[in-house]
């Protein structure tokens, strides 16, 4: 798993690539691992995927109890502890890495938390197989008040050095990006490595692309498919 966050100029950007594994095989080629625990505070998870789903879930619904009690909008810091508490007290056997990320009445929010229950409050972080690759593209690009696209385009390429260079890593990028009273959850926003169908009827070949001259050279017609690239 590649899973990174940080703050910008409005708020929080959280980003995760899709890939499960179970060993060296692919068990999901395009998992959710940006988990709602708030209108306002998401959070991704890398891990054990039963761990990280189980316990973002049971935090999500403590939060949705406290937010009847008072009445008011969760807060991350809220979040945070409740869960650093669970997974200290299960003493690293819950094996749940996450970056938390929100923006409440106090400002926006960007945390780690680790399975032993530790947590570090940052303006850009990354966990996970991938970290390593992603926090080279971090420590070399962050700068502090990005735009929303500066923010999303650092996010993406960060998560695609992890696709691209972490065998834990794969498949597709989703986006969380959160500000003050908006968010947007931009599933599969960015698909690098599309899967080449083979169609029904077998291979289809594209029509006369050019014309093979005596010199072997070939001059092809019509333009690329232009595509989102990984640092578009
Ligand atoms: C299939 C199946 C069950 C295992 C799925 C499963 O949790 N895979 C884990 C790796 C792992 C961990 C512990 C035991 C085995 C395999 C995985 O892909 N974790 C990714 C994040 C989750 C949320 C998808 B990432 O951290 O690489």
């Amino acid at each position: 798993t590649t899973i990174v966050g940080l703050i910008f100029k409005d708020g929080v950007i959280l980003g995760a690539d899709t890939r499960a594994t179970e060993g060296p095989i692919v068990c999901d080629k395009n998992c959710e691992k940006i988990h709602y625990m708030a209108p306002n505070i998401y959070c991704c998870g890398a891990g054990t995927a039963a761990d990280t789903e189980a316990v973002t879930d049971m935090v999500s619904s403590q939060l949705q109890l406290h937010r009847y009690h008072t009445g008011r909008e969760s807060r991350v810091v809220t979040a945070l502890t409740l869960l650093k508490k669970h997974l200290f007290n299960y003493q690293g056997h819950v094996s749940a890495a996450l970056v938390l990320g929100g923006v409440d009445v106090t400002g926006p929010h960007l945390h780690t938390i680790y399975p032993h229950g530790s947590t570090d409050t940052l303006p850009f972080a990354t966990m996970g197989s991938g970290s390593l690759a992603a926090m080279a593209m971090f420590e070399s690009k962050y700068k502090e008040g990005m735009t929303r696209d500066e923010g999303i385009k650092l996010v993406t390429e960060a998560i695609c050095s992890g696709i691209f260079n972490d065998l834990g890593s794969g498949s597709n990028v989703d986006v969380c990006v959160i500000t003050k009273g908006h968010k947007e959850y931009l599933r599969n926003h960015l698909v690098p490595t599309p899967r080449t169908y083979v169609s029904a009827e077998g291979y289809k070949f594209t029509k006369k692309t050019g014309s093979l001259h005596k010199d072997h050279s070939v001059d092809r017609e019509g333009g690329s498919v232009r595509r989102r690239r990984c640092n578009g």
